[in-house]
């Protein structure tokens, strides 16, 4: 299987990367570019033996998947990279946020198979969760070989296209959101005692951990926490001091307004 990459940012590396320490795919059978940064692509090649080139019809022939990892409002130039070379094995799968499949075929002007993915940079880590939707025209034996390799770097899960835009809000987004939460504990806790190098590494810790625990118990999280919280102890104190901020509706908020820009990208 040969796929290829056209970006190679954060969002595409992340991905390249989890398939190859995955070791579904060899870092020769992908192939990637980018707009101009020959030195990155350099990097991936001696760090994962990823081949790269600025020759789009190399690029493309024999390419069974070919990946859209470049910001939507770059897509109008990758466009015009890929028309003039297209092969009918060529399946396109993109990770543009808010991109239609049917935008996607027009500017392409292609009748070839097209898949839209939502992963999330977990994928480095082979943990992304990945929302997937197909064309019509998608074939099974494709649609097949697509989902492994997704579940390669993570979990994937088909839905209508429309879902799109909430898993775009809820997973692909996600990460940055959660971190947001992790730097603020890191900031709260800077004002108690430990030092700021010791507030680092345990509170990075705790969120490991906690995660971990989160992976490998059979419990649910509200189960998971009630284990944590003693009658009358410091935790139901911290607790009900939390509780008195509108945490639920500030996270209601934040995923609204994600959604709302995932579908504005679209229009
Ligand atoms: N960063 C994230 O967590 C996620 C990003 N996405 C989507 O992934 C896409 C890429 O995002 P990032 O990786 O974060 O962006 P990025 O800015 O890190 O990477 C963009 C890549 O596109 C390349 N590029 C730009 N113009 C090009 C051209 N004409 N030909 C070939 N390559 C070109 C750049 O050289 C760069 O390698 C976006 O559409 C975004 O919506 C989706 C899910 C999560
Ligand atoms: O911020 C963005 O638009 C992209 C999509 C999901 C994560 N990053």
């Amino acid at each position: 299987m040969k796929i290829v990459f056209f970006g190679s940012g954060n969002m595409a590396s992340a991905v390249f990367i989890g398939l190859v320490e995955s070791k579904t795919i060899k870092g020769e059978d992908i192939y990637i570019t980018n707009r101009s940064n020959r030195e990155e692509l350099q990097k991936y090649n001696e760090q994962y033996q990823i081949k790269y080139s600025y020759d789009d019809e190399a690029l493309l022939k024999d390419a069974d998947f070919v990946f859209l990892a470049v910001k939507p409002y770059d897509f109008d130039a990758v466009a015009e990279r890929i028309k003039p070379y297209q092969f009918k094995e060529n399946h396109f799968v993109s990770m543009m946020a808010g991109v239609p499949i049917n935008q996607i075929k027009n500017k392409l002007n292609t009748s070839n198979p097209v898949a839209r993915i939502m992963p999330n940079t977990n994928a480095h880590v082979q943990q992304s969760v990945t929302g997937i939707s197909f064309s019509e025209n998608f074939e099974q034996s494709s649609k097949e070989n697509l989902m492994q390799l997704l579940e390669a770097f993570g979990t994937a899960i088909e839905v209508q296209e429309e879902s799109l835009h909430d898993v775009t809000a809820i997973t692909g987004s996600g990460p940055a959101f959660l971190y947001y939460v992790y730097e603020e504990y890191i900031k709260a806790a800077k004002h108690l005692g430990l030092s700021p190098a010791d507030t680092d590494i345990a509170v990075r810790n705790l969120i490991i951990g906690t995660g971990r625990m989160l992976e490998n118990s059979e419990l649910s999280i509200d189960q998971l926490r009630e284990n944590i919280t003693s009658k009358g102890g410091t935790t139901k104190a911290g607790l009900d001091a939390l509780r008195k901020h509108p945490i639920e509706e500030m996270f209601i908020d934040c995923l609204k307004h994600a959604l709302k820009r995932s579908k504005e990208l679209s229009e």
